[in-house]
């Protein structure tokens, strides 16, 4: 899995990209005229308190839900109205907050079935499953059961199968739920290097705040569907409006 070289004029031309979308669920807006754009090479941070909005981004950003208004676009296209399906083949893969793997196969197939819905051969997508959790350390893991994985194990799965034939974006929604410490620390060395070493776009979405801000070259915050704050970590953690919306009249932190 080779790295990707791209100028920073290739990388505006290559972003995803929504641009002031609104998601409306009846008369509830659970998004109002968000704007945000993740680069290759980078990681994104998105934080904000329950019910901000963040997995409605997510979703919006691969297909899941199209927005009521505003754009999504992927290098320039418009792709908003695309499903998940044409949006994976066109290089946008996401995790999901609960590990939605197929319990009858094991690990190595898990991974193939992706390789083969996005129009590669079964052999093809074999080596590239075996290439994929090689490149993660995780090459034990191919014979395992899907059933009965451990925790962290599952996640980890998931987002090999989210890297099978190198994303150009991977979102990652809540992908250190129920990890200790020390399980977040190696996963946020893994996130750093997806951007790094393979030059792919992340959005991570996480409650673990002090992950997020670990590995993100820019931090988005929602409150209540709004982008109410974005910039690198120093921005976010010198940030007023960042603290009211997470210690504010209710106390409680996300
Ligand atoms: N399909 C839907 N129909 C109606 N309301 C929805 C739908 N999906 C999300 N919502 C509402 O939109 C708001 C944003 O939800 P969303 O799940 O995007 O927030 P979140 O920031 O990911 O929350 P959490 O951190 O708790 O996972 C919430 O008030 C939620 O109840």
């Amino acid at each position: 899995m080779a790295r990707r070289h791209s100028t920073a004029s290739s990388q505006a031309e290559s972003s995803l990209t929504a641009s002031g979308v609104t998601v409306a669920f009846g008369g509830f807006k659970a998004l109002t005229d968000v704007t945000m754009s993740i680069t290759p090479g980078s990681v994104h941070g998105l934080i904000g308190p329950n019910g901000a909005g963040k997995t409605t981004m997510v979703n919006t950003l691969t297909g899941f839900q199209a927005p009521t208004t505003g754009s999504v676009a992927l290098g320039g296209k418009e792709v908003g109205r695309m499903s998940p399906h044409q949006l994976r083949r066109e290089g946008v893969a996401r995790t999901f907050q609960a590990g939605r793997l197929f319990t009858g196969l094991d690990v190595l197939d898990n991974l193939a079935v992706t390789g083969v819905g996005l129009g590669h051969s079964r052999s093809g997508s074999e080596a590239e499953a075996l290439r994929v959790l090689g490149w993660m350390g995780v090459p034990h893991l191919a014979e395992r059961p899907a059933a009965g994985l451990p925790y962290t194990d599952e996640r980890r799965v998931g987002i090999a199968r989210a890297l099978m034939f190198a994303p150009d974006f991977l979102l990652l929604d809540e992908p250190a739920a129920g990890m200790s410490e020390a399980e977040a620390g190696d996963l946020a060395a893994l996130i750093a290097r997806v951007a790094t070493e393979l030059g792919t776009g992340v959005l991570l979405i996480e409650h673990n705040v002090g992950l997020v801000l670990s590995v993100s070259q820019h931090v988005y915050v929602l409150d209540a569907g709004q982008v109410i704050e974005e910039g690198d970590v120093d921005v976010i953690l010198k940030s007023q409006v960042v603290r009211d919306a997470y210690f504010g009249a209710d106390q409680e932190a996300a």
